[in-house]
């Protein structure tokens, strides 16, 4: 694996920077219930956006780290962070800046992306709401685009069998849905983050949706619709997102684990 420190040159604070890690935190997590936005909530006392910092900070390869914040809220996470050192030595050498992001998911990221340095040849996109993806995970996405290929993104082959269904919407909504399609769960991979990219292609994909109106789930998905090949590396469980209340029970009991294992 490619885990050669970034550090010396001309980012914003005069280092080359030739990796760079934007984390999107801008969304409200509705689907988690009532509360603050879901990037500031607490795991173990730590916010949730922190965790997802130190996780890209903790790779050797990460010297620069774009948070995306909530639209209005950019100065308070920029005090947050202030309030939290990134662990461990190198993690300390890593560079932070905040922006603020947008409406939807693909807003923040473009936003963020255009805080990023030209001199940054590889870009990881990791999901403030992914904040226990071990840095092994971050490793093996940067070596595959240092090794060439131009979008990468950890993924797990599935346990549940999926249907594809016709929705009820409109007066029928919450009636049964009728099964249309049972695809080959063999084929399918359930794509997690960090996704990296070469530079130019994530930004060519982000300038091509934003021209054409048109949303996607994830930033690879943006790539595929240039044309351009996208692979995956093996994602890791400890990378789920959180999105519903259960998530957080699973994401403290893994906190708990790794501190009961390594004193984390
Ligand atoms: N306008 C938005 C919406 C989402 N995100 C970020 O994109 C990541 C993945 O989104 P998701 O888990 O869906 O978060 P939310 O949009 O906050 O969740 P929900 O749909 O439940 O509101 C999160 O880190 C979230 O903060 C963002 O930066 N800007
Ligand atoms: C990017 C992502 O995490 C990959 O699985 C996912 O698509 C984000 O989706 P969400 O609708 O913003 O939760």
């Amino acid at each position: 694996m490619s885990a050669t420190p970034d550090h010396g040159g001309s980012g914003a604070s005069g280092r080359t920077v030739r990796t760079a890690a934007v984390i999107p935190a801008a969304g409200r997590g509705v689907r988690l219930g009532p509360g603050a936005p879901k990037a500031l909530r607490p795991l173990s006392g730590t916010p949730m956006l922190v965790h997802a910092v130190r996780a890209m900070a903790g790779s050797r390869s990460v010297s620069l780290v774009v948070v995306v914040a909530p639209p209005d809220g950019a100065d308070e996470v920029r005090r947050l962070l202030d309030g939290y050192p990134l662990s461990g030595s190198l993690g300390d050498t890593t560079e932070v800046v905040v922006v603020p992001g947008g409406e939807t998911r693909q807003e923040s990221v473009r936003k963020g992306l255009a805080a990023v340095p030209e001199t940054v040849t590889t870009v990881l996109v990791h999901d403030a709401a992914r904040p226990l993806v071990p840095v092994d995970t971050v490793d093996a996405v940067v070596a595959a685009v240092r090794d060439g290929a131009p979008a990468v993104v950890p993924a797990l082959p599935l346990a549940d069998t999926v249907k594809q269904v016709d929705p009820r919407t409109g007066e029928r909504a919450g009636e049964p849905e009728p099964v249309v399609g049972t695809p080959a769960r063999a084929l399918l991979r359930a794509v997690q983050t960090p996704q990296g990219f070469d530079r130019a292609t994530l930004v060519a994909a982000h300038e091509k949706i934003a021209l054409e109106g048109e949303g996607a789930t994830d930033d690879a998905g943006m790539v595929e619709r240039l044309g351009v090949e996208v692979v995956v590396v093996p994602g890791h469980e400890e990378a789920f997102k959180v999105t519903r209340p259960l998530d957080l029970v699973l994401a403290e009991a893994v906190l708990a684990r790794r501190r009961a294992n390594d004193g984390f």
